[in-house]
């Protein structure tokens, strides 16, 4: 045979044979690049233990986490495999997840060298905003122009924006529960802690409150947007491509509402129109993100432009849908409990004993059982329930005798913290007292924010916000929960948020007299 003909052989020659060559050429690549990552891999080398399905291919993790995810919770999947494989287990090609509570004070402490994976957090097509960058220079910056915004004091000055839409939410309280009807308190916190927010990023609330049933198109694009975190997190570019793709071709493939890209449309329309008439943000009772947002650049060019709907977007996004959750777990849980119940409303009335008098932040924050209530509401949703994903620093990390070197991608999450039973005894019991007698360990493995340089930027807001919806539902109503309710309500999906998966946790209302 001469040299032409052998190659002749091997030369597809239809556009059949060209197929098949195609997925011939890419198995193998895959195969050559998978034995690669379960031998030669820095990770393989280091001898990080884990499934070998998940070093060979990234589809293991899409599967646990895209496919599987209501049969076995990504979370408690990892709960599985540290059982198996230990507290360090590699779970993707490239990213070790563990549990280990003193690596955890140094990856989340202030200053800390581990920053954010670019990886997973692109995948909320926000890559500028305050929340994703991974830049410590470019996150310092952002942080530093946002966070006086976000103190203690500022809060403060924010009460009566709080107590506004709190009051709002009681009336319409009060006008279902006149109506005999049950409240929907998974969409009514929702409501509320949207338009407080959106209240304070623009001077003017998204208004979800008024909604029928609370379920405006913001509330809806949340949920929306909650559901599609996994898909988003194992294919990054997803979100933003369906970002940019036009409303209405959205809709056709998710007619519910189109999540995160009509959030971001909403937040680009209202940040145009305060660029063009900062008359709204200037005649605000109080201050507000985008008048001092816009304070650092007055004409926006496009580039801005995204940056400044992308910040907004993530405020309203990480502040409801978390806040929200702590609520609405927090509150039937509560209820769940008649002697939890009757001591908290004791102490809210033993504190304000005129049922009419507005409930001030700083008389609830003082009191000892209903701060328990909140912490242990917080432990119970966990902030997320993912990992947060960080980059391992120059010289690797030395851990549970493991060498993991610089550039890996580890991953830590609340889940384990708030269930470790040397922490939190009997950790799955919803037991405020505990916080009556906390130990430093409580106080510091609490994760729900996070910790460190990247902890939650809003966490006086969040508390004062939890302080004064819980204290004020307890404290004026009596609830009822709806006929059915059982443990089951407190299923949650694992969507690297914790979500609720009933959505029906209802109950009847009937107004305090004292
Ligand atoms: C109970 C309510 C809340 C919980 C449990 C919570 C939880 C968290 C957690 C766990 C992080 C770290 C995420 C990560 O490292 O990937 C975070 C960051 C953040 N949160 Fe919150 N959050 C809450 C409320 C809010 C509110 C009300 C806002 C805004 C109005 C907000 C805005 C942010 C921002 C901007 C960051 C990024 C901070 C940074 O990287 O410097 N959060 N939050």
């Amino acid at each position: 045979m001469t040299t032409e003909t052998f190659y002749d052989c091997f030369t597809p020659k239809s556009p059949a044979q060209w197929g098949l060559a195609t997925v011939v050429a890419l198995i193998c690549y895959y195969v050559i690049l998978g034995t690669y990552r379960i031998t030669l891999h820095p990770l393989a080398r280091a001898g990080i233990p884990g499934p070998k399905l998940a070093a060979f291919t990234w589809l293991w993790e899409f599967y646990y986490e895209v496919i599987n995810r209501k049969q076995l919770k990504p979370v408690i999947l990892r709960e599985q495999l540290r059982h198996t494989y230990g507290p360090v287990v590699r779970i993707n090609p490239d990213e070790v997840h563990i549990h280990d509570k003193d690596l955890y004070l140094e990856v989340f402490k202030i200053g800390s060298k581990f920053i954010k994976s670019d990886r997973f957090y692109m995948s909320f097509a926000s890559d500028y905003s305050v929340f994703n960058v991974s830049d410590p220079h470019d996150h310092r910056n952002k942080r530093g122009a946002l966070s006086p915004l976000f103190s203690q004091r500022a809060v403060f000055e924010l009460e009566d924006v709080i107590q506004g839409k709190v009051e709002h939410m009681l009336r319409k309280i009060a006008e279902l529960s006149s109506a005999g009807k049950n409240v929907n308190f998974h969409f009514i916190f929702r409501a509320v802690t949207i338009d407080i927010v959106t209240d304070f990023c623009y001077a003017e609330p998204y208004n979800q409150l008024d909604a029928p049933n609370f379920m405006g198109r913001h509330v809806v694009a949340l949920e929306t947007n909650a559901m599609m975190l996994p898909l988003f997190k194992n294919i990054q570019w997803l979100g933003g491509l369906l970002a940019a793709l036009p409303l209405g071709f959205m809709k056709l493939i998710e007619p519910e509402g189109a999540g995160n890209a009509e959030m971001l449309r909403a937040a680009r329309a209202h940040i145009k129109r305060l660029v063009d008439d900062r008359s709204i943000l200037l005649s605000a009772k109080h201050t507000t993100v985008f008048e001092k947002l816009l304070e650092l650049f007055p004409r926006p060019d496009e580039h801005t432009l995204t940056y400044l709907t992308q910040e907004a977007n993530t405020l309203v996004t990480a502040g409801s849908e978390t806040t929200a959750s702590v609520l609405e777990v927090g509150l039937f849980r509560i209820l769940q409990n008649k002697s939890i119940l009757e001591r908290l409303f004791g102490e809210l009335k033993e504190a304000i004993p005129d049922i009419s008098s507005p409930l001030k932040y700083a008389t609830l924050k003082r009191l000892p059982y209903l701060t328990a209530c909140v912490k242990e509401s917080l432990r119970h949703t966990y902030g997320v329930l993912g990992a947060l994903p960080r980059v391992v620093p120059e010289g690797g990390v030395e851990v549970q005798g493991y060498k993991i070197p610089a550039g890996t991608v580890i991953g830590m999450d609340s889940y384990s913290l708030h269930h470790d039973e040397s922490i939190y005894p009997d950790s799955h019991a919803f037991k405020p007292e505990r916080w009556l007698s906390a130990t430093p360990d409580m106080e510091r493995f609490l994760a729900s924010f996070s910790n460190g340089t990247r902890q939650c930027i809003a966490i006086n807001l969040a508390y004062a916000e939890l302080y004064m919806i819980l204290g004020n539902v307890v404290r004026r109503w009596e609830l009822k929960p709806y006929d059915g309710f059982s443990e089951a309500d407190f299923e949650y999906e694992d969507v690297w948020l914790h979500s609720l998966a009933k959505q029906s946790l209802a109950a009847s209302c009937k107004p305090r007299l004292e």
